[in-house]
Parts: structure tokens; C-alpha cells; sequence
């Protein structure tokens, strides 16, 4: 997250970790589920995934802090490593997450209309915080404006790339950067949306943060989790 603040606490996000190190977001969407983005198993290879749940800081010990391991990754058939379209993983824990204050599941829209442009909305993260690639320990969070989808498919911005199943926000100074993928847009304290790559650039307001949509894919998920067993 660049030019974001300590994040107060926030019981659903989650870290997605590869052979012990934070990779990307996520967000407890169900006891056993967590939802997040098919890119982050790009740089996988044969690597052990586990997932942190109750943190705020990745290293210090917390009340609610717990490491699950991954009984399952479900990229969405329709993703592929050189678009973002249909960038969403659903990640099947070892054993449904113990709720407490810290650990909480994140309602996801379910209905299909848009967000209003200017709604301002909230990401957080264990992504970046500069360009330098400097990663921070405490979780990250930065309140960003909705951009409407037709200014975004400007040629200065995505140049007609944000389809109906895609959102933007603003992108100057404050926005979602490497890492951040796969971590909940949360407008009115429900997730609209998922940190997707984009354009991999961040900070430039020329390039607003593209954010997948979660109404489009809620048939997907709940055929995913209804067929899973536990
Ligand atoms: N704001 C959009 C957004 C959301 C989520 C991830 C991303 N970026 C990235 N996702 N994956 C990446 N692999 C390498 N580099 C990356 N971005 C990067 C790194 C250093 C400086 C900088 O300005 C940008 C990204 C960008």
C-alpha cells in the first residue's frame, strides 16, 4: 500500500504466504475459504502455501495470530498469467478458521450494480509501501475514490482494458502496489472487490489500481465451496 498508515484492526484480511513469507492479500470469506488472486500463484513453482489469519503484524506475536495450511487453490478457469481477466483464488484451509474478534468473515456484494464513481472505498495490505520495495511489518490501509469505468477506459488510463466484471480506483500517490493483490476494495464495510495486478504499476495517476468486481463471480464461488469437502 503506498501512502496508506497503520491499519486498525481488520479480522478478515489475511496473508497468503509462500515457504514462510508474505505473498498476497486475501480475505475470510467462509470458515474454511479465503478469497483472493489467481496471480498470486504466478512465481508458485512446487512452493508450501499457508495462511496467516487474526495478524496486524506479520513478525510480532498476537492474541488471535494463526498460520493454517492450504488444503486446496482454485484459480477461476478463466484466468490466465498475461490478463487480468478473471483474476480470483479460492484457498480451502486445512480446517475451518476459530472465530474470534480477530479473525471474521467479510461479506462479498453479490448484486451487480456498479459502484457509484467518487464512493470512496478501502484497501489494505502487507504490499510495498514505496517504490523502492520496502515492506512493512504492521498491515497497511488507504481510503481511494472510485473512478468510473468509462474515464478509466480512457487511452491516457486503461485505453478500453476494464471490462463490465472490473472496477478502478484512484491510483495518485495513495494506492495498492506488490503484494496488495488479492486483498479485499471494501466500500460500506462490504467487499466490492479484489486487488488484481493491473498494469503491475503504482503510485501513477495515470494508471488507476484495477480491481476484479466479486458480484459477477458469485455463482463461481458459491459452485466452488458447495462441491469442496471439508
Ligand atoms: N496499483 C495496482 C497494483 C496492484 C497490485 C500489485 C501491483 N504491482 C505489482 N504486482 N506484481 C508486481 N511485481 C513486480 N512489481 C510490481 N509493481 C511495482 C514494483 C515496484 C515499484 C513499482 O512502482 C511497482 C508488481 C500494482
Amino acid at each position: 500500500i503506498l501512502g496508506g498508515r497503520d491499519a486498525p484492526r481488520r479480522p478478515y484480511m489475511a496473508s497468503l504466504q509462500l515457504n514462510g513469507q508474505h505473498l498476497c492479500g486475501g480475505f475470510l470469506i467462509a470458515d474454511e475459504w479465503v478469497l483472493s488472486a489467481a496471480h498470486c500463484l504466478e512465481d508458485a513453482g512446487n512452493g508450501t502455501f499457508a495462511v496467516l489469519l487474526g495478524a496486524r503484524s506479520l513478525s510480532l506475536p498476537e492474541p488471535h495470530k494463526r498460520l493454517y495450511g492450504v488444503r486446496q487453490l482454485v484459480a477461476h478457469p478463466g484466468s490466465h498469467r498475461d490478463t487480468n481477466h478473471d483474476d480470483l483464488l479460492l484457498v480451502q484451509l486445512e480446517e475451518a478458521a476459530s472465530l474470534n474478534p480477530d479473525v471474521q468473515k467479510l461479506a462479498f456484494q453479490r448484486q451487480g450494480r456498479d459502484v457509484p464513481e467518487g464512493t470512496l472505498c478501502e484497501v489494505a495490505g502487507w504490499g510495498i509501501t514505496r517504490n523502492t520495495g520496502k515492506r512493512p511489518d504492521v498491515l497497511q490501509y488507504v481510503e481511494l475514490g472510485v473512478i468510473g469505468r468509462a474515464k478509466c477506459n480512457q487511452r491516457i488510463h486503461h485505453d478500453g482494458e476494464v471490462t463490465e466484471k472490473m472496477m478502478c480506483a484512484d491510483s495518485k500517490k495513495k494506492d495498492s502496489c506488490k503484494g496488495d493483490s488479492g486483498g479485499p476494495f471494501v466500500c460500506n464495510g462490504v467487499a466490492e472487490a479484489v486487488v488484481s495486478t493491473g498494469s503491475r504499476v503504482c503510485g501513477n495517476w495515470k494508471k488507476p489500481g484495477i480491481y476484479t468486481r466479486t458480484a459477477p463471480y458469485a455463482g463461481w464461488i458459491d459452485s466452488v465451496l458447495a462441491n469442496a469437502t471439508s
